[in-house]
């Protein structure tokens, strides 16, 4: 059964705007019309420009924000109506904002969550040292958040998201600002935690690199609409963003001239040529090793990134 559920949700607000002395309102919808729904133990990633309504979205699935229409079940009930209830089986990250107490200890955050939840001792022990190794917070635990970079309070806030076991956790930009190593490492540990925990999780997030990483589905929303929703292979297959073929000949030569791929860069003897996703490398290859000197071959997927900038186009939708 599915732990997440939105039947034909939309959220408007309305925004006054000033021009000398007037005053104008209008009406924006943040999320229009979407219907969607998360299998327990699923990795969504949840990306979209500025401004598709990610935010809004997630607000409402915690029950900060009240849907104006359509309706929302998240672990069987309306988070909005039971917000404390729901939040004992939810755990949420805010990159840019932490949810540790600023001038405590990490340490005592965690300790302040125990409470909170009210997760059993035993339990909130053995969690705390897993994600104190998994983590590597054992030098933190007695320095004030205050005093820690933003890789060890992200770690810290992850560890405190899911101390007390939350089925379901929301991670908005939780890698943004951390250096590659740290991103590494907290996607592994998302990826562990997810795998051993079933943990359904909605990731928010502007790198890509989060997404293939952690992803087995991705939705793609513009405008408050849903654009995508499948998987990060099905993303690109969808799209006509051509693949890349590079070669490297044995000498510099003029443009390779074959049937069904196109030269777009020369550099010395190497080549790149462009052909489209639907074809096969294959009949290129022949061609190109019987008609030149081919010492190497290589074939480059589309980007996620071309994919996705492809998709934002306004043309496509
Ligand atoms: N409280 C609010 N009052 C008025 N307009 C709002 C409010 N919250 C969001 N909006 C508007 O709703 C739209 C969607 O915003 P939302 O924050 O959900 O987008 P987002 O996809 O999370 O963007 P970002 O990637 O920049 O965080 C935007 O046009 C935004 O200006």
């Amino acid at each position: 059964m599915a732990v997440i559920e939105l039947s034909n949700v939309s959220r408007a607000f309305t925004v006054t705007s000033r021009s000398g002395f007037r005053r104008t309102r209008r009406e924006v919808r943040a999320v229009d019309g979407m219907s969607f729904s998360v299998e327990p133990g699923e990795v969504m990633g949840y990306i979209g420009p500025n401004g598709a309504g990610k935010s809004t979205t997630i607000k409402m699935l915690t029950g900060i924000l009240v849907p104006s229409s359509g309706t929302i079940r998240v672990a069987g009930v309306d988070p909005s109506r039971h917000r404390l209830k729901l939040a004992k089986r939810i755990g949420v990250v805010f990159g840019q904002r932490t949810t540790l107490w600023w001038d405590l200890p990490l340490k005592d955050s965690f300790a302040v969550l125990q409470k909170m939840y009210d997760v059993p001792m035993a339990r909130h022990r053995e969690n705390l040292a897993t994600f104190v190794e998994l983590l590597d917070l054992g030098e933190l635990l007695d320095v004030p958040v205050r005093q820690l970079s933003l890789g060890q309070r992200m770690r810290g806030d992850i560890a405190a998201a899911l101390l007390h076991d939350p089925e379901i956790v929301y991670l908005d930009e939780p890698t943004i600002g951390l250096d590659v190593i740290s991103k590494a490492r907290l996607r592994e540990f998302l990826a562990q935690v997810n795998a051993e925990r079933r943990t359904t999780v909605i990731l928010t997030t502007h790198d890509l690199d989060d997404i293939e990483a952690l992803c087995s589905r991705v939705m793609v929303i513009d405008h408050g609409h849903q654009i995508y929703d499948g998987t990060l292979t099905g993303l690109r297959a969808s799209q006509s963003a051509p693949r890349t073929l590079v070669v490297d000949l044995a000498t510099s030569l003029p443009p390779i001239e074959i049937q069904g791929a196109t030269v777009v860069k020369v550099d010395g003897p190497r080549q790149h040529l462009t052909f489209p996703t639907t074809t096969s490398a294959a009949p290129l290859l022949s061609q190109i090793a019987a008609n030149y000197p081919l010492v190497d071959l290589s074939v480059a997927e589309p980007t996620i990134e071309s994919v996705i900038t492809q998709l934002y186009t306004p043309t496509r939708h």
